[in-house]
């Protein structure tokens, strides 16, 4: 479907910028993406977002808030940069009824109760709280989907592979189980340090995360200590490494997981059984 065109003719961003005499914040992760065809390309990841609800996480000058808005949606977008807001303001103008921009930090914003359930969750993320964010929306309450529809967010490359990895790789850890039990994580694209202003530098990359249903007899904490007590020393043996997480050695018997294994060669499922049995005999303690 063709996109919407604006109300009124948008200037280059690269305009805006200077219009707006937005130079870039290195406090403030900024790196602005100013190429509409990238922009319009990352805003359809997500698929057709006519009439949906969506959610942006530092809008900048509007980049990727433009391309959002001629996909169809309805935005709420956060902003913790004042600067940005008259170029901010000028979308709203162009695109009537479709953006709400709240001034503030998003690591304070309640996000599902400003975008809504249901919201595509799409951002250029500032780097110092891309995977604070992350972790946040991944461990927000399963019912028994989270409340919001996908999440398509540019990171570091580093981290995308991090979030991306399989058992065995280097890059294999908590955030890839968090990920991977929560979602189907995938990078979409692969972004060239050279297509940022001002270039960072380190390449980037656009994950894409589909929710799945989540095992209703897991909880977050069982997993969230494992991992942390198994990656936290990924060299070692399971049996080593588990040794003070109460529940853990007897768990991996009871899975039948070799104990002399290291916690990079588990896979997601292996560390969810794990979980799931440790979880089990707390409540079984709790209640004898
Ligand atoms: C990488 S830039 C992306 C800008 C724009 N979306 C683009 O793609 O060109 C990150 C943006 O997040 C904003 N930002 C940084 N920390 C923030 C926070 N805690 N809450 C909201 N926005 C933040 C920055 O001011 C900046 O506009």
């Amino acid at each position: 479907m063709a996109a919407d065109p604006p109300r009124q003719a948008l200037p280059p961003l690269r305009d805006v910028i200077a219009a707006h005499g937005l130079q870039a914040s290195k406090a403030l992760g900024q790196n602005f993406l100013l190429d509409e065809k990238l922009l319009d390309r990352i805003a359809a990841i997500p698929g057709p977002l006519r009439g949906a609800h969506a959610f942006e996480v530092g809008p900048g000058p509007g980049g990727l808030t433009r391309a959002i808005l001629r996909a169809g949606a309805h935005l709420v977008a956060v902003e913790r940069d004042e600067r940005c807001l008259p170029a901010l303001a000028e979308l709203d103008r162009a695109f009537p009824g479709q953006l709400r921009v709240i001034s503030g930090d998003a690591m304070k914003v309640d996000a599902r109760a400003e975008a809504g359930d249901g919201a595509h969750i799409i951002a250029n993320l500032p780097y110092n709280v891309g995977t604070a964010l992350l972790v946040g929306w991944l461990s927000a309450p399963w019912e028994p989907l989270p409340w919001w529809s996908s999440l398509t967010l540019m990171f570091q490359h580093e981290v995308a592979e991090r979030i991306v990895a399989a058992p065995g790789t280097d890059h294999y850890g908590r955030l890839a189980v968090l990920a991977q039990w929560r979602g189907e994580a995938r990078i979409a694209m692969k972004v060239h340090r050279s297509a940022f202003t001002p270039p960072p530098k380190v390449m980037s990359a656009v994950v894409h995360i589909t929710p799945r249903p989540a095992p209703d007899d897991v909880a977050l904490i069982h997993l969230e200590r494992l991992t942390a007590a198994a990656f936290g020393q990924r060299r070692k043996m399971l049996r080593q490494s588990l040794k003070g997480l109460p529940g853990a050695l007897p768990a991996l018997d009871q899975a039948g997981i070799d104990p002399t294994r290291r916690a990079e060669t588990l896979t997601v499922a292996e560390f969810v059984t794990l979980a799931r049995i440790m979880g089990a005999r707390i409540m079984g303690q709790a209640q004898s």
